[in-house]
């Protein structure tokens, strides 16, 4: 039986038809933008793109920093399609809508996910503008029954209770920490657990506490549902988030994060991630799947 917010199968094969029709591009890497992290697509080369509300089933962003289109293109000679915008549980999405993109990247030929976001930093020795390779996350809403992989499985897509040990692939995030080694960026460069919250509202400072005592690096309000999807149906994962703000700890701070100074500080390593992200993707071997 299928409740009102499953997807039936037919429903992503038609979007991923509908896409086939519209561009020569055949695309073996994904990208999804976080929070400012749009310009992550200029750098592809002979693009086309899609306004959201054009593609057929897809879902509409409405956050500040998230633009609605996906382009498809080439970067260093492979092809990628990217997310200039993703969806959050927050703006009344279900998770199947959340992470409807990746199983339709699925369909087009897509084996490697490359997920960005925004987050807050936990970590004491984290400062504004670091960028953390996600290593593992801890799924909040996931754990108190919020799973984009509820309901009946879809076993062309994957198997009913998928591992998750080792889901953010151990070469790639190796060959991301050599990446910004040769960068000369690495001052900046952190490993650590990102965190999804529900959100909208950021983290009061009892639950800040409580996420740093759990030993959470980073705080947001996405990835995992993407991420538990892609793993599902037999993508490898890639993670990056881009710091920035600390969370506030202590009543004795009167600091306050909003929105705007989110976007700010991803513009300030746009191009750092550009670089760091084009480079990866090229280093990448696409075809056998293995870095
Ligand atoms: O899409 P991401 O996870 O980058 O967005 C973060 C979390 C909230 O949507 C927003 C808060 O500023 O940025
Ligand atoms: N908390 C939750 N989500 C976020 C934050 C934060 O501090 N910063 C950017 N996204």
């Amino acid at each position: 039986m299928h409740s009102k917010d499953q997807i039936c199968h037919e429903e992503y094969q038609r979007t991923a038809d509908w896409l086939l029709s519209q561009t020569q591009h055949r695309p073996k890497v994904a990208i999804i933008c976080g929070s400012g992290l749009g310009m992550l697509a200029d750098a592809l080369k002979c693009q086309d793109s899609f306004k959201y509300s054009d593609i057929p089933g897809f879902p509409q962003s409405t956050v500040k920093g998230h633009a609605g289109r996906l382009v498809f293109g080439e970067l260093k000679g492979k092809t990628c399609v990217c997310m200039q915008g993703r969806f959050h549980m927050y703006e009344g999405h279900s998770l199947s809508k959340v992470t409807f993109p990746v199983r339709v990247f699925k369909l087009l030929g897509v084996d490697t996910l490359i997920v960005t976001n925004a987050a807050g930093s936990l970590a004491d020795s984290y400062s504004c503008g670091d960028i953390m390779i996600i290593r593992d996350h801890i799924n909040f809403p996931g754990l108190a029954g919020l799973n984009p992989l509820n309901g009946p499985n879809d076993d062309k897509f994957g198997t009913r209770f998928p591992p998750m040990s080792g889901v953010y692939d151990k070469s790639l995030r190796k060959m991301a920490f050599d990446i910004c080694k040769n960068m000369g960026v690495s001052q900046y460069v952190q490993e650590g657990v990102y965190c999804m919250v529900g959100g909208p509202n950021f983290e009061t400072i009892a639950e800040a506490r409580l996420l740093h005592r759990l030993g959470v690096d980073a705080v947001g309000m996405s990835t995992a549902p993407e991420v538990l999807v892609a793993s599902h149906c037999g993508m490898r994962v890639f993670g990056l988030s881009l710091i920035t703000n600390k969370v506030v700890k202590s009543y004795e701070d009167n600091e306050t994060v909003n929105h705007e100074a989110v976007l700010e500080v991803s513009k300030m390593r746009s191009e750092t991630l550009q670089v760091l992200v084009t480079e990866l993707i090229s280093r990448m071997d696409i075809n056998n799947n293995t870095a």
